[in-house]
């Protein structure tokens, strides 16, 4: 999961680039990009690592130009390391383009087949995001007719992308000279919102960004989510076109969104992060009650900083004080979207420190919104231990993580997640805790959907069916071997 934004404005835009980055840095911390185009020339400055540290005042100096999009990256395909996969991508033909990518593709491997054998295109990155920005050069190339570049051409070329791409992507794509185009997966599996204002003079202003915080920070009015399938051109001039270009688009969002990705004050298909994540720690606690006797817990504690509004409901649903005992350096970032386990593993131990005080003599309730690989919830079993806990019973708001996501959080290996052919009390022995309760997937789903409009999730990693339909038992295997995180 990155964070894409693509900005139309009528004053220069490189701020309100920087800006709505750092909103969505929460969702890729590998590296950063940003494109600008002034009349028909590209700008960009793509750098490893955090947008704060990274951009320096004549890199931003150099963003010239009224329309713009940027990049958080957190790599599922390719390599977190490698310098030429920072996005955004950028081809020269056919007028100019550059995209930037929030997904994961699944039929990689025929892509590149195809685009190299048919297309005659060279790749040079082992990224899914060049794929995509290829196959959609390629079909712009094909669908343009006559001189000037139509909304209707673009359409028809995300048409035929969607019908050769499969895999969740939500991308944002600057056309040298003409606009920005938006579009979404048939599945809507990552996120994508658009929003609008006007300027000192009454003209329009567009946003296109992963999360609907981005908009409320810049004093645009959300206009809607993109739809799956979905495509919207925004004019150089700041007139909006959109079309629907795929067949049967199904909405299906994915779930770990909600779960832990998302940032809790946006809003999602119409579904508050924040009111998801509160309804999840309702029905937790339903299934704690269920489960083990409650009786003796002192107290129940998040485990910093995603699992704070399940804490909250679920201390209040459990009529059990709610007690802070973790607590993070702010300056370390989020462990799990970090590459490498080693990394990972010592970060978690950086980031968060027990407060004796709240675990003397105490049996606590950890919960944590997921247990994915098991490095956090192990660490912190230790740690609540050594504080002097009594007892620790572990609570998570998500199922067990079982199987891989494939759709753009990198989680490829069935062997790195702990819940993967262990059952639950092999899964407490290896945490380490007396008690592990986890969320249901019909409670999880019901939490997320209640009172939307939402029919559909993707849950794969939890029940091993892909959305897509397209995902094979040798796709996941070839996948275990070529990707390891
Ligand atoms: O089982 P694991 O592989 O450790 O993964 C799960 C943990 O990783 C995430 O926290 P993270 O530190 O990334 O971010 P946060 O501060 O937003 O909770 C998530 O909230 C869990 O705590
Ligand atoms: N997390 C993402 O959305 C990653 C986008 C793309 N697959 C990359 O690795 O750069
Ligand atoms: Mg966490």
């Amino acid at each position: 999961m990155c964070g894409i934004v693509g900005h139309v404005s009528t004053t220069p835009v490189n701020q309100q680039i920087y800006d709505s980055l750092l909103l969505l840095q929460h969702r890729g911390q590998d590296s950063t990009g940003i494109s600008t185009a002034e009349g028909k020339t590209f700008h960009h400055v793509k750098l490893k690592g955090h947008v704060r540290e990274g951009y320096r005042t004549r890199d931003m100096r150099s963003l010239l130009g009224n329309v713009g999009l940027g990049h958080v990256r957190y790599a599922t395909a390719g390599s977190a390391k490698n310098e030429d996969e920072i996005q955004p991508f950028y081809v020269n033909a056919p007028y100019g383009l550059t995209l930037v990518h929030n997904g994961n593709l699944t039929n990689t491997r025929e892509l590149t087949d195809e685009l190299y054998r048919i297309d005659r295109r060279h790749l040079n990155s082992t990224s899914d995001t060049e794929l995509l920005l290829n196959v959609l050069a390629n079909e712009l190339q094909l669908s343009i007719d006559g001189d000037e570049l139509s909304p209707e051409q673009l359409f028809s070329a995300v048409e035929r992308l969607h019908e050769r791409v499969e895999g969740s992507y939500a991308a944002i794509a600057l056309v040298a000279g003409y606009g920005l185009l938006a579009f979404r997966d048939p599945f809507g599996i990552r996120p994508l919102v658009l929003g609008r204002r006007e300027d000192e003079n009454g003209r329009p202003e567009w946003v296109v960004a992963s999360e609907s915080l981005v908009l409320e920070s810049g004093g645009y009015e959300l206009v809607r989510d993109v739809a799956p399938g979905e495509a919207v051109f925004v004019t150089n001039g700041g007139e909006m076109f959109s079309r629907q270009c795929a067949a049967d688009p199904i909405l299906s969002p994915c779930s770990f969104e909600y779960v832990y990705l998302a940032r809790p004050d946006s809003v999602m298909n119409g579904v508050s992060v924040y009111g998801a994540r509160l309804r999840m720690g309702e029905t937790l606690a339903a299934q704690v009650e269920r489960t083990v006797s409650t009786g003796d817990i002192d107290v129940v504690m998040p485990i910093p900083d995603s699992s704070r509004p399940q804490a909250m409901q679920m201390a209040q649903k459990l009529g059990i004080d709610y007690r802070e005992g973790f607590y993070k350096n702010r300056y370390v970032g989020r462990t799990f979207i970090m590459p490498g386990q080693k990394v990972r593993k010592k970060s978690v131990r950086q980031k968060l420190n027990a407060l004796s005080a709240e675990f003397q003599g105490k049996n606590v309730l950890l919960v944590d919104d997921s247990i994915v690989r098991g490095t956090t919830s192990k660490e912190i079993v230790d740690m609540a231990r050594h504080a002097g806990a009594n007892s620790v019973t572990f609570a998570s708001a998500a199922p067990p993580v079982r199987y891989p996501h494939v759709y753009g959080i990198n989680m490829p290996t069935r062997g790195e997640l702990v819940a993967s052919g262990r059952t639950i009390e092999e899964i407490t022995s290896v945490i380490g805790a007396d008690r592990l309760v986890y969320q249901e997937v019909a409670d999880l789903q019901e939490a997320i959907t209640r009172g939307s409009e939402l029919t559909q999730l993707d849950l794969s990693c939890f029940t091993g069916e892909y959305v897509t339909g397209t995902v094979t038992p040798e796709y996941l295997a070839w996948l275990e071997q070529n990707q390891s995180s």
